[in-house]
């Protein structure tokens, strides 16, 4: 069974807690989402593969330990993934990022999807999937699904908000796929909105609403 890591640090209780007031406008909530992703990765990538090398100080030789070549992707989901890139490149700048374009429905809360543009060789890399909200857990778990439709084995989910609903989801479609996210909210209300939550994530990102 996949883990869930909800990380709960105060630095991440503090900005989610900026996120969710309504009053927080778009660069103060595009500032916490990217903040957060940056803490999120942290965790999400401590099993990386070191290796070791020898270099000189300037005081005397010394075997140190690199980030060995491990092939990393980011996956966006659009539009609200893209607020996570940013902090997520911060601390892994090599990595290929691919977008996958799924909005949803809002009247069946089923993911549509409208684009995609992935790295040519996706299937040798492991994969971060980045979204901020797991609400019905469809649009991520169609993602992931789509992803290891390319072959992609290795897969981990970042995400700020899920519900218990969408964690099952994840945890019975994709049992290998660790998720982290920042908190675990309530419930859904009836339009498929998380409650409490910080509203449409997208929407506050981008200012369309
Ligand atoms: O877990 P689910 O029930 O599938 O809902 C979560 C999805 O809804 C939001 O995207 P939205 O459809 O609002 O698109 P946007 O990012 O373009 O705003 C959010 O960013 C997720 O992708
Ligand atoms: O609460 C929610 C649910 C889905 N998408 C969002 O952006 N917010
Ligand atoms: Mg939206």
């Amino acid at each position: 069974m996949a883990q869930v890591h909800v990380m709960d640090h105060p630095l991440i209780v503090h900005k989610l807690s900026l996120m969710r007031d309504k009053y927080t406008g778009s660069k103060e909530f595009r500032e916490a989402v990217e903040e957060i992703s940056s803490l999120l990765c942290y965790e999400a990538t401590r099993d990386l593969p070191l290796k070791e090398v020898e270099i000189e100080t300037p005081i005397a030789h010394a075997k140190v330990r690199y980030i060995s070549g491990k092939k990393l992707a980011v996956v966006c989901i659009l539009r609200a993934g893209l607020g996570m890139v940013d902090g997520i490149l911060d601390l892994i700048p090599s990595a290929k990022i691919g977008h996958i374009g799924l909005y949803r429905d809002p009247d069946t809360l089923q993911p549509v999807e409208y684009y995609c543009k992935l790295p040519n060789d996706i299937e040798s890399r492991d994969v971060i999937v980045v979204d901020p909200m797991l609400a019905t857990g469809g649009t991520a778990n169609a993602a992931i699904q789509f992803l290891k439709n390319y072959g992609v084995k290795n897969i981990k989910l970042l995400s700020i908000l899920a519900v218990p609903e969408s964690i099952s989801v994840i945890q019975e479609q994709h049992p290998d796929v660790d998720i982290y996210c920042a908190a675990i909210d309530e419930k859904l209300n009836d339009k498929g909105y998380i409650v409490p939550g910080v509203g449409d994530a997208g929407d506050r990102l981008f200012g369309t609403k």
